[in-house]
């Protein structure tokens, strides 16, 4: 299973801390990040991820484009909801293409820790 970990700069912490949380879970999934992210989460959890370019800079729309594909199971994207974000539209993007493509989408960590159980239960 493909997952996608995103974080904004504000929740980037909490991302850390949820994926060394899951580490055992998600480390049996190819994990793809925006950039930022990635090297947080690579640096910091030892897992290996495949990242993206930032997301100011089109790693939003990248993995957008991948869930087009219907290469992408599931999307935590732990959003800033305080701070305004250069790139909102392809933020937009992202989230929409997920309701398009109907692929579980976290928006924060309670639900980001649904999202991990029922993919898992699903294997
Ligand atoms: O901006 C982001 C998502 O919209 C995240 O990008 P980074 O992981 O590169 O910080």
């Amino acid at each position: 299973m493909r997952i996608a970990l995103i974080a904004h700069d504000e929740l980037k912490d909490e991302m850390v801390e949820f994926v060394t949380a899951h580490a055992d879970a998600l480390g049996e999934c190819e994990l793809v990040t925006t950039g930022t992210t990635g090297k947080r989460i690579a640096d910091e959890t030892g897992l290996a991820v495949n990242r993206q370019a930032s997301g100011p800079y089109g790693g939003d729309l990248q993995i957008g484009g991948m869930i087009a594909d219907d290469a992408i199971g599931g999307v935590v994207f732990l959003r800033d909801p305080l701070t305004a974000q250069a790139h909102e539209p392809d933020i937009s993007a992202l989230l929409r293409v997920c309701d398009v493509k109907d692929i579980p989408l976290a928006t924060n960590v309670a639900s980001a820790e649904l999202l991990v159980d029922g993919l898992l239960d699903e294997r």
